[in-house]
């Protein structure tokens, strides 16, 4: 199904003003935002900004009241439900992981591969050589070939952040949507999540909410800034750092 987004403007996703109103708040007031084919995005913001609530409009879970929200570019996002979307190529990566915590790492990806199989029909599946290569693959990609044979229980809380990038990859979607990777992580495990986001692209699209500026320097060329539901500014990290309102808009908080 992903092979049909037609992205030869180099656009994969595309905003415009977009306005969702919960009981006469607008928690998004006419935001555009477009996303380039192979970009890896940081979105950043004040808490209630929008972030969340602009990540729910672009996977289906929420609907805006007005506005266009198009994959490539004449996937109308509107007219479909979440789980279309995400047959369409979306994936989303919530803050808390979600693995199978009895599974090993290595089952946990190969039920991924396995992907939309019925209960029925997972129960007699058998992988096939091209699934085992594969699960062999996103073992490397996100670097947990070490620990495949252990229960994804047992894990840190950052190889499971990894385990769960994996299982979202297994779907091969074209863009991804990470909610703040590194909340949480050690050090080591931070600079590590910033190399795995970074080899994803350009094969993919990649956008990043996350509130730690340390990371979001260490890995973003553009920035989007989100305010009161619409972009303060967009810039290089550097660019939005500078910039007053931007500080304004910061004030209290770390930039
Ligand atoms: N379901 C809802 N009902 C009512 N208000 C909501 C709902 N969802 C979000 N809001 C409000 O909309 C605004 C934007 O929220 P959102 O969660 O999108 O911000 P955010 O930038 O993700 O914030 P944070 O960084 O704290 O997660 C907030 O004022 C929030 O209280």
């Amino acid at each position: 199904m992903t092979e049909s987004i037609d992205t030869r403007h180099g656009v994969i996703l595309y905003l415009e003003d977009v306005s969702v109103s919960f009981s006469g708040y607008k928690a998004l007031n006419n935001l555009s935002l477009a996303i380039d084919k192979g970009e890896l995005r940081c979105l950043i913001g004040p808490n209630g900004a929008g972030k969340t609530t602009l990540m729910d409009v672009i996977t289906g879970k929420t609907r805006p009241d007005r506005g266009s929200v198009f994959l490539g570019q004449d996937i109308n996002l509107l007219q479909h439900d979440e789980a279309t979307i995400a047959r369409l190529g979306i994936g989303r990566k919530f803050q808390k992981p979600s693995v199978f915590p009895k599974q090993t790492v290595r089952d946990n990806l190969a039920l991924a591969v396995q992907g939309n199989r019925s209960p029925w029909e997972a129960l007699w599946y058998r992988p096939s050589s091209v699934d085992t290569d594969r699960v062999a693959s996103l073992l490397e990609t996100v670097a947990l070939d070490s620990v495949a044979h252990k229960l994804a229980g047992g894990l840190s809380h950052g190889q499971k952040q990894w385990l769960e990038i994996g299982m979202l990859l297994a779907q091969e979607p074209l863009l991804l949507l990470i909610d703040e990777p590194v909340a949480g992580m050690t050090q080591q495990e931070t600079e590590r999540t910033a190399q795995l986001l970074q080899s994803l692209v350009p094969q993919r699209s990649v956008v990043v909410v996350e509130h730690d500026m340390v990371f979001v320097r260490s890995i973003a060329r553009k920035v989007s800034v989100l305010h009161e539901g619409a972009v303060l500014m967009e810039g290089s990290i550097d660019e939005v750092q500078s910039d007053s309102q931007v500080r304004e808009v910061y004030l209290g908080e770390a930039c």
